[in-house]
């Protein structure tokens, strides 16, 4: 029975099913996205109470063609995903978070600039901005709303970033992109820096988060700092398609939240995006149209290496979660990776590793 259970929960197939209310799965399918709801529990304790929340994950297809003017386009999407905010709020969800740039096709493949720096927001008082503080306000829910950000105090520089607006309908602050990447078509470097805005963790009502976006899950240390400044929750809002980084996909958010005792939550877009004009990458590949196909496949990953089912690799949906924070001490407790992390050897060794006259440590014969 062990076997099974050890089995079962590799597989992802053991949690159990969150009870949903029948008029939120009516409203999902009325309007043709997943829904899905999964349980994560704790052991019962002495001296605390249960920490629950409940969080939704939402993946979805731009709305309209990448050739339709900007503000219909945003305006599409803020549609859609406000209804599909409507449906996590019947839910009782408590924290959603959107997919990266959720308000715009993902344009960074084309080197181009025009239009697709128009979809560059202020973070602060952009539209969308305004829109996820009415969602978050009429909900009660906390509202992590990745988009391209335009920094007009900094002479209009563009950033990757996630705003992150309380329960409240309060701007708590940002998270900026640390992790640019230079892969395939994903010619990001184009348009915006690495962050500078290090390794935040947000205080909600609800639980403290922190946003490690798309890129930044291939590197460990990323996941780490969030966890070591004491993030409960990481969310990794993505965009990647099939032929990149498919494979690598359930096994490293899932590993980030085993290895830093907390829970992690990736979210990917899905549908493929056609461009008007052809681009290349100087990867060999004949010009072309489009990215692929971005795979969806949102999940979550307990500290204890438990995940949920991942979403459609082709549908809209959201995915709900309750979730225990509980575990998050509870596996800490027995594992004990903090403790015997031996930080201060590696950060002796990284000191020394990114000197210029760094010797490498090979003992010869
Ligand atoms: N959006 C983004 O950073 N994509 C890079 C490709 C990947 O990390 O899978």
């Amino acid at each position: 029975l062990k076997n099974r259970n050890t089995l079962a929960k590799l597989l992802a197939v053991n949690l159990k099913k969150l009870n949903l209310p029948q008029s939120a799965l009516d409203a999902a399918e009325e309007q043709d996205f997943d829904l899905k709801g999964y349980v994560f529990e704790a052991s019962p304790e002495q001296l605390r109470p249960p920490r629950t929340v409940r969080v939704g994950l939402i993946q979805n297809k731009i709305v309209l063609p990448t050739d339709a003017p900007v503000l219909e386009q945003i305006t599409a999407l803020h549609k859609r995903v406000g209804e599909m905010v409507e449906v996590a709020a019947m839910c009782g969800v408590n924290i959603v978070c959107f997919q990266e740039a959720w308000t715009m096709p993902f344009a960074f493949c084309t080197r181009e600039r025009e239009p697709w720096t128009e979809f560059a927001e202020s973070a602060e008082d952009g539209l969308t901005t305004h829109f996820c503080i009415q969602l978050a306000k009429k909900y009660n829910m906390v509202v992590v709303s990745p988009i391209l950000e335009r920094d007009e105090i900094h002479g209009g520089t563009l950033w990757n970033t996630a705003v992150v607006v309380s329960n409240n309908g309060n701007v708590l602050g940002t998270s900026r992109k640390n992790h640019i990447p230079r892969v395939g078509d994903f010619n990001e470097s184009t348009y915006y820096m690495e962050g500078n805005t290090g390794h935040p963790v947000f205080q909600t009502q609800f639980g403290k988060i922190a946003v490690n976006i798309c890129y930044g899950r291939h590197h460990p240390l990323n996941w780490l700092m969030y966890s070591l400044h004491g993030a409960e929750i990481i969310f990794n809002p993505s965009a990647t398609v099939g032929l990149l980084s498919e494979p690598m996909w359930p096994i490293e958010a899932r590993n980030a939240a085993i290895a830093n005792h907390c829970f992690t939550c990736a979210i990917n877009r899905v549908g493929t995006e056609y461009f008007r004009n052809e681009f290349t990458s100087g990867d060999g590949k004949k010009a072309h149209h489009d990215f692929g196909h971005f795979y969806g496949s949102s999940y979550v990953a307990a500290p204890d290496g438990s995940r949920s089912p991942g979403l459609s690799r082709t549908r809209d949906g959201l995915l709900v979660t309750e979730m225990d924070l509980n575990l998050n001490r509870q596996v800490a407790d027995k594992w004990n990776f903090k403790m015997t992390g031996r930080y201060e050897m590696y950060a002796e060794e990284l000191k020394k590793a990114i000197q210029h006259d760094f010797k490498p440590n090979i003992v010869k014969e």
